[in-house]
């Protein structure tokens, strides 16, 4: 029964897992008694393993061979050749033993269903393709090669594409290209076009400030070398105190670099925590690309996604401002295609790293991998620039952004590494009034007379730890000041969440830099991003929750190169102690000043009897 040459290419049962079988062991199980069985299973389970072994091996080269398609496919060719010759060699001694070996005739019955299969498979000579009919091809099994099946080539790893400079070499953040605040230099020497120049001029913007240089001198650079040979240099990450002009310093560059562009396409993204910040932003992009024919659009919730997202389809923008959470709306609902996008521009970027709503972060870094043609060799890659007066050194933080070759910018005349690079600006003067814990119920009188002793009755901006204590205190002043202050009156407002709209917020904010509003009490609500120069004093009337926020606080006065001072008051040990702690994240250019003032200096018993009045005064408003 066995005596034909057996082609191990006709036998039906094709290789398992892509592995090849060792074809005539098996003959040779199906041919011996019971009792030898087990010596020929172990025999041929040991010949199985080293041929399986050889095989793995075989299969494994092919596999790692799969990189390039050309050499697997040779190499499996002459595998299988070889196999073949290795396989046809056994078959000489083997057919031999079987001659002399008489079949069980047990064994036999036993798998009758496998020899009628083989010897159907053996007797058949297969007929050339096109004799094949419908029925004939039911029939006939299918002959398969015995070499390992061509595995598919590894996918490339996208993850290899984008984040090569993963975080986890932090020496970056540990040397740093440092600057110093006081460095100046003419916008007429840098290398940027006729339009650009005017509309610097036109907005009295002549000398460029430390962090304008730092960040021009980099960006400059990579542009014009970008021009002749497209090359990703790396993202930007710079630490420099509030006010100290971050907003122009990526916004020149950027439209230096898009303005000539032909097509309008997505280019641009800058993220930003707060309404009020997106206006501020529009209003100088738009003055500084006077004169382009570049589209800049902020994204804001005073219309609906749909309607938003028409217009975004229907009138491409290169530059898009945007909270990180209106963002990501368009995203998901794909209306905006990034596959163009040069620049991600990240302000105020510790608030909003901190801030996971809609795990912003991941989608962005997600859809910005994925617009990436990495076919594409010339495709510069987004290159991300970081701006913040308090960043954060936190390697979990910064991880989701996924930084490219970065270089981290520090405008600062301190060459020390702080955990938390906090600065605060190099103009402002920092004071503390400290008194007991028990004159705390005249806090709001011992600030009235303070103020007016100082003289400071206009530009102050006094900062409290909620909507309440901002109203309550805005209502106490009016009714002190207009007590107090008979030459003048002195007009007190507040901002908080609750008149937190944009009309109103605009109005106050407006006559607040005019000096119609002379005190304006917040919250840390609108901390950040109060551009108004014209602030002289902020006063912590209750201590911020965190040293960032402090650096936030005090940075809406001593902008733009200007003086300013931050006055803190401390009643008790406790506040002292708190402050203290504070101040230890918080690099300075010179030391806080502690004044020194007795509450009986400033408060006689005829404003006592005044305060008692106001506050029974509203009392009555609270209730009425
Ligand atoms: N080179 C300059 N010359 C004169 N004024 C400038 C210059 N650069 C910026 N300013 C002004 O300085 C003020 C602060 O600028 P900007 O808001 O960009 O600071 P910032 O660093 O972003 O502050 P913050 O961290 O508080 O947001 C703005 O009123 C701006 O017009």
């Amino acid at each position: 029964m066995f005596g034909a040459r057996f082609d191990p290419t006709s036998f039906d049962e094709g290789p398992v897992n892509g592995k090849k079988e060792p074809i005539l062991i098996r003959k040779r199980r199906l041919s011996n008694t019971s009792e030898d069985e087990e010596d020929i299973e172990k025999e041929s389970s040991e010949e199985e393993v080293s041929e399986e072994d050889s095989s793995e091996e075989d299969s494994s080269d092919s596999e790692s061979g799969s990189d390039s398609d050309s050499d697997s496919e040779s190499e499996s060719d002459s595998e299988s050749e070889s196999d073949r010759e290795v396989v046809e060699e056994d078959q000489e001694d083997l057919t031999q033993d079987m001659e002399v070996d008489t079949p069980d005739p047990d064994y036999l019955s036993k798998h009758s269903a496998i020899f009628k299969k083989f010897e159907k498979s053996l007797s058949k000579q297969l007929p050339k393709t096109d004799d094949i009919s419908i029925e004939d091809e039911e029939e006939i099994p299918e002959v398969q090669d015995l070499a390992p099946l061509p595995q598919p080539a590894l996918p490339r790893d996208r993850r290899l594409v984008s984040n090569t400079n993963n975080l986890s070499n932090l020496n970056w953040l540990a040397t740093p290209i440092y600057v110093s605040p006081s460095d100046t230099k003419s916008f007429q020497d840098f290398d940027l076009s006729p339009f650009m120049h005017r509309n610097l001029v036109n907005l009295n913007f002549t000398q460029a400030f430390s962090v304008q240089i730092a960040v021009l001198n980099l960006l400059l650079k990579d542009i014009k070398q970008n021009k002749v040979q497209p090359d990703f240099k790396g993202d930007i990450l710079v630490n420099a105190s509030t006010g100290s002009g971050k907003t122009l310093a990526y916004s020149i560059p950027i439209i230096q670099d898009l303005h000539s562009r032909i097509v309008p396409r997505v280019r641009a993204i800058i993220l930003v925590p707060t309404k009020p910040l997106i206006n501020q932003v529009r209003t100088t992009l738009n003055q500084l690309s006077k004169g382009t024919n570049l589209l800049i659009t902020s994204l804001k919730n005073d219309i609906s996604i749909q309607e938003e997202s028409n217009k975004l389809l229907t009138a491409v923008p290169d530059i898009i401002i945007s909270t990180p959470g209106r963002l990501v709306e368009h995203i998901t609902n794909n209306s905006i295609n990034l596959s163009a996008l040069q620049y991600l521009v990240i302000d105020e970027a510790d608030r909003l790293l901190n801030q996971s709503f809609q795990n912003w972060c991941d989608i962005l870094m997600e859809k910005i991998d994925n617009s990436i043609d990495i076919s594409k060799t010339w495709k510069l890659r987004v290159k991300k620039l970081i701006f913040s007066a308090t960043l954060t050194t936190d390697a979990g933080k910064l991880a989701p952004l996924k930084f490219q070759s970065p270089r981290l910018v520090i405008v600062n005349d301190e060459e020390k590494l702080v955990n938390e690079l906090y600065t605060v600006p190099p103009t402002l003067k920092e004071f503390t009034l400290k008194f007991g814990s028990a004159k705390s119920s005249l806090k709001p009188l011992i600030l009235s007379k303070y103020l007016i002793q100082q003289g400071k009755l206009a530009n102050v901006l006094i900062f409290t730890k909620s909507n309440d204590s901002s109203l309550r205190l805005a209502k106490l002043l009016q009714l002190l000041f207009d007590k107090l202050v008979l030459s003048s009156k002195i007009e007190i407002a507040y901002i908080n969440s609750t008149n937190n709209k944009t009309l109103i917020r605009t109005k106050v904010l407006k006559e607040f830099s005019q000096q119609k509003i002379h005190i304006l009490i917040a919250t840390d609500l609108i901390a950040r991003g109060i551009d108004i120069l014209s602030i002289s004093d902020v006063i912590n009337y209750d201590l911020p929750n965190s040293s960032r926020e402090y650096v936030h606080r005090v940075g809406r006065t001593a902008r733009a190169q200007q003086d300013g001072n931050g006055y803190n008051l401390l009643f008790g040990k406790g506040e002292t102690k708190w402050f203290n702690k504070l101040m230890n994240d918080i690099g300075r250019d010179h030391p806080i000043e502690d004044v020194e003032i007795d509450s009986k200096d400033i408060v006689s018993a005829d404003d006592e009897a005044i305060y008692e009045t106001c506050l029974h005064e509203l009392q009555k408003q609270v209730h009425s």
